[in-house]
């Protein structure tokens, strides 16, 4: 993921790492100035001032170069890595997208697109901190050799306790990461279920001290304890770093000709490199913490294809669609039982009213997104006019239908564009549906959506009329409608998408109007057990497409 990022910004990233590289750079330049000034005579201390100089404003161009153009990286990198994921969660199979659910999508946007983001914000401080310390470093080499082994060997143990921490501190970070997910379809549940918690004491003392007091807690100690390795570490090396000066300043350098140069020398180097160590100790782990946001987001759109298939154009019109032996399993972990529906052998026409009738979790739902295309078909195969539907022409497939799902969204906008013919055949559908003094379609939107639950739904009905697509699916459309809207629905709207020639599936519990349908499909634990117009409605499903 890291890598796609700086793959996707190799220029910014190059210019941004080679000022961070001069920050370092000059850095050291100046310290050795700083170094050479003090052993100096006036006259070379003349020439050391301009070089000097010129060393200071450098560091500060390249300083400041480095900080913008990473800002900016960073900046960039948080926008590619949130279109990556809308795209790849766009083009998702919609089985995986419920699979997955909304919070972990919600938090690789929102949390883990940060923290990457941020790794690029430490990275100029990790760089020009590294320059800073090499450079120290080999300086010492110069100034003395022993001295310079003694300071690899101090690095050498000091990395390695760095490691075995690093490697602890990434496991409860993960689990940190994993919690966090978990978290955020409770902070959901915070505002969707603001109703219930407030009804009932009990369930909202519940939730707000076990369940999202639990996971808050649990995030915060994971955090916390792979944070604290990190800085645990960071003060070991704080330690050895004080060790080493000791042994420097009081052991391994001797009196003798130069040992004046050679300690004030360190001394300078050592004052010098304690803050870029500190930032370069301070910024591994959020790099670290970067890298477990990113495996994150990799783990999220791994099965995810990188962009919908090439598609051929939207199939507008249909004479006949067939669904032939096709069959659909949920399978439960937990219960570890499966839910399988079909196979089922239909047929749909255009100008058809066809109710779909069944008990609570017979498979309607189902069955409705398996027709749309919304599910490819484990087994079977669906077919529009003799052409079978694949990958490829799933998509253009699916333009064929509206449809009112149960648990429908409303966007802001109607359609792809605004129009004016849209707005007022917007407003006249509103007009029919009783709902002109509430709200107006302007400019391609709704006015307003603060509405109740049924007049919401009806605003979906208007966007579905207003699509204007062949084949309409309602499921559970008219239940929280009242009886006078009812009446609308099943003996006005249905009759009317019929002489417009749409095929129209409703999904209906009321039974008071299924005489209205021309075929009636029943459901029974994932089976059809009954097919045909409606006089035929007790048909055994084999009979199914026989009764036309
Ligand atoms: N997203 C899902 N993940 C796993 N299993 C599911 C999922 N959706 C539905 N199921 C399973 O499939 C079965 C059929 O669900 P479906 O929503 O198709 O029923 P339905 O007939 O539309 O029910 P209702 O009348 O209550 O809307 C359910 O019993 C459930 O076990």
């Amino acid at each position: 993921m890291l890598r796609y990022l700086i793959r996707r910004s190799r220029w910014l990233m190059l210019a941004a790492m080679t000022a961070s590289i001069m920050a370092g750079f000059c850095g050291v330049l100046l310290i050795v100035q700083i170094n050479a000034a003090l052993t100096a005579d006036a006259d070379t201390r003349t020439s050391i001032a301009w070089t000097f100089a010129l060393v200071a404003v450098g560091l500060l161009c390249s300083r400041m170069a480095s900080a913008v153009l990473f800002e900016r990286l960073g900046q960039t990198c948080l926008a590619h890595l949130r279109q990556f994921i809308v795209r790849r969660v766009m083009a998702a199979d919609l089985r995986r997208l419920e699979q997955l659910g909304g919070p972990r999508v919600q938090s690789a946007l929102s949390e883990h697109s940060t923290n990457v983001a941020q790794f690029f914000v430490s990275l100029p401080v990790i760089l020009t901190n590294s320059v800073v310390v090499m450079g120290c470093l080999l300086y010492m080499a110069w100034l003395s050799w022993p001295i310079f082994l003694a300071a690899m060997a101090v690095l050498g143990l000091g990395s390695l306790g760095y490691h075995v921490a690093h490697l602890r501190a990434i496991r409860h970070l993960d689990g940190a990461s994993r919690e966090q997910d978990r978290l955020f379809g409770y902070f959901r549940s915070l505002t969707e279920g603001a109703k219930e918690l407030r009804l009932h004491r009990g369930k909202r003392e519940a939730f707000a001290t076990d369940v999202l007091g639990g996971s808050i807690d649990t995030v915060r100690r994971l955090r916390t304890r792979g944070m604290s390795l990190f800085v645990m570490s960071n003060s070991w090396g704080q330690f050895l770093i004080y060790a080493f000066i000791g042994l420097v300043m009081f052991v391994l350098v001797t009196d003798g000709a130069g040992s004046n140069r050679v300690m004030t020398g360190f001394a300078l180097v050592f004052v010098y490199m304690m803050t870029p160590l500190e930032g370069l100790l301070m910024n591994i782990p959020r790099a670290n913490l970067a890298k477990v946001s990113a495996a994150s987001i990799e783990d999220i759109t791994r099965d995810m294809p990188t962009a919908e298939p090439a598609t051929s154009a939207p199939v507008e019109r249909f004479e006949r669609l067939t669904l032939r032996g096709v069959t659909h399993r949920y399978y439960h972990e937990q219960s570890d039982d499966v839910f399988e529906l079909g196979p089922l052998d239909l047929e749909f026409r255009p100008g058809e009213i066809t109710f779909l009738v069944g008990g609570n979790g017979s498979g309607k739902t189902t069955l409705a997104k398996l027709l749309v295309g919304l599910y490819p078909p484990e087994a079977g195969e669906i077919g529009r006019d003799g052409e079978r539907i694949e990958a490829c022409n799933r998509d253009a497939y699916r333009q064929l239908f509206s449809v009112v799902f149960s648990d429908f969204h409303l966007f802001e906008r109607l359609l792809e564009a605004p129009r004016a013919e849209l707005d007022a055949e917007g407003n006249r559908l509103l007009a029919r549906l009783h709902l002109q003094h509430k709200v107006r379609v302007e400019n391609g939107a709704f006015t307003t959506q603060a509405l109740s639950q049924g007049q919401r739904k009806r605003l979906a009905l208007v966007v579905a009329c207003l699509e204007d697509r062949p084949f309409v699916v309602f499921d559970e459309w008219a239940a929280d409608q009242d009886p006078v809207f009812k009446e609308v629905f099943y003996r006005e709207v249905l009759p009317e998408l019929k002489r417009m020639g749409k095929a129209v599936l409703v999904i209906s519990h009321d039974d008071r109007y299924f005489h209205l349908a021309d075929r009636l499909l029943r459901l029974e634990s994932g089976q059809l057990s009954s097919t045909g117009s409606l006089d035929t409605a007790d048909e055994p499903a084999s009979t199914a497409d026989t009764s036309r």
